[in-house]
């Protein structure tokens, strides 16, 4: 990174992204020149310290963009397709966690780890009005090609079968407060309050609360296959064979997800192992002896995806075959970490 200083607006700062987006800009020194808290006229007012200062939530309009470098969203995919545009305009560059401009043509979906390339072919770059929405990938999708894309390099992935255990936080900091909640109304022996989901999430589990489509894969499930096609880019000809299963579970914020892929070559668990040693962002608990694997709670607040359970599929009799389980806090690497990474990738 070089020192450039930029004016940041973050629009969704009081969410729990937006609160994210605070600590990880700290915690990794991003430099930054002023800046501006966005949220809605809810929480006009309200007030944020960062690195010591007060700052004070404004209200999000079209003229909160004037002179913003760098804008940060993670206020939902409706308000990202009004203003995001609008923020473009004004001549900042638009780092999107929503899901409202991922599969559009000409705009970079990024993973650093996996294709940081593809925010330079865009020409996107700070300073350059006009050109300028980079779209974060959805949790779920980052979570698992930061376990995958290493192995992907390695042996070719044809096919992957993935069922994920998602944490209340990808349901926003609402969802978060009522998983707490449940919990202690169920042990107290009262009646679940239930405003978020339509069924009780403490001691439960449920098909993922996207929408469900007509071929019966959910919007979540989805994205997870369309998003990797696009981020490896294998838009056009031979694509990866993906089929998902997406849960929610009863965990505050990291995401865990079960893993089986087919590959093109041959890769031992040595080899698979080796690969995911190297990579960056990805750390290793896999002690079978002491049966000691990765844990939700293992990757809550850290930054790396925590790989385990990585052995050879025991259902062929190649080489062509794994099995592995991932943890990933689902605001940090999931979505926030995840967009500062890219928004270093224009300093
Ligand atoms: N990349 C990924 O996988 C992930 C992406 N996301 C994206 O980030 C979004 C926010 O997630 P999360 O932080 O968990 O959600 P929260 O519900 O915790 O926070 C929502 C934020 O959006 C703001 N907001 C809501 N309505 C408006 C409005 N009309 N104008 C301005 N701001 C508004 C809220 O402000 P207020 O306090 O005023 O209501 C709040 O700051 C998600 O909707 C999703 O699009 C989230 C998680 C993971
Ligand atoms: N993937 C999040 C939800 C979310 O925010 O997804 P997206 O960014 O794709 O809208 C979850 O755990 O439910």
């Amino acid at each position: 990174m070089s020192s450039q200083a930029l004016n940041v607006a973050i629009v969704g700062a009081t969410g729990a992204v937006g609160q994210e987006f605070l600590q990880v800009l700290d915690e990794r020194q991003f430099p930054i020149a002023e800046l501006k808290l966005l949220a809605s006229a809810r929480s006009a007012g309200k007030t944020t310290t960062f690195k010591g200062k007060t700052y004070t939530v404004e209200e999000l309009t079209k003229d909160s963009f004037k002179n913003v470098d760098l804008a940060l969203f993670s206020a939902g995919g409706s308000i990202s397709k009004k203003f995001a545009p609008i923020a473009v305009e004004s001549g900042a560059v638009v780092v999107d966690n929503s899901s409202a401009f991922r599969m559009a043509d000409g705009i970079p979906l990024v993973v650093p780890e996996v294709n940081p390339e593809a925010v330079k072919e865009a020409g996107i770059k700070i300073g350059n009005p006009g050109v300028g929405i980079i779209a974060n990938p959805n949790c779920s999708t980052i979570i698992m090609l930061m376990a995958v894309n290493p192995l992907h390099k390695v042996a070719g992935v044809k096919r992957m079968v993935v069922s994920t255990y998602q944490a209340a936080s990808g349901a926003g900091a609402a969802a978060m407060a009522e998983l707490e909640q449940q919990s202690r109304e169920v042990l107290e022996g009262k009646p679940v309050t239930m405003d978020i989901f339509p069924f009780q999430y403490a001691f439960n589990l449920f098909s993922h609360n996207s929408d469900m489509k007509p071929n019966g894969y959910n919007q979540e499930e989805l994205k997870m296959v369309h998003e990797t096609h696009k981020i490896w880019n294998q838009v056009n000809g031979d694509q990866t064979a993906i089929t998902t299963t997406c849960v929610r579970v009863p965990v505050m914020r990291a995401h865990a997800e079960s893993i089986n892929l087919e590959f093109e070559k041959s890769i031992t668990e040595e080899e698979a192992i080796a690969a995911l040693e190297g990579a960056a962002g990805v750390s290793l608990i896999n002690d079978r002896e002491a049966n000691r694997f990765p844990t939700p709670l293992d990757a809550s607040f850290k930054d790396d995806c925590y790989v385990g359970r990585v052995r050879r599929d025991i259902s062929r009799s190649d080489n062509k075959g794994l099995d592995l389980f991932v943890c990933g806090d689902q605001i940090r690497k999931g979505a926030a970490l995840n967009a500062v990474q890219i928004a270093e990738l224009l300093v």
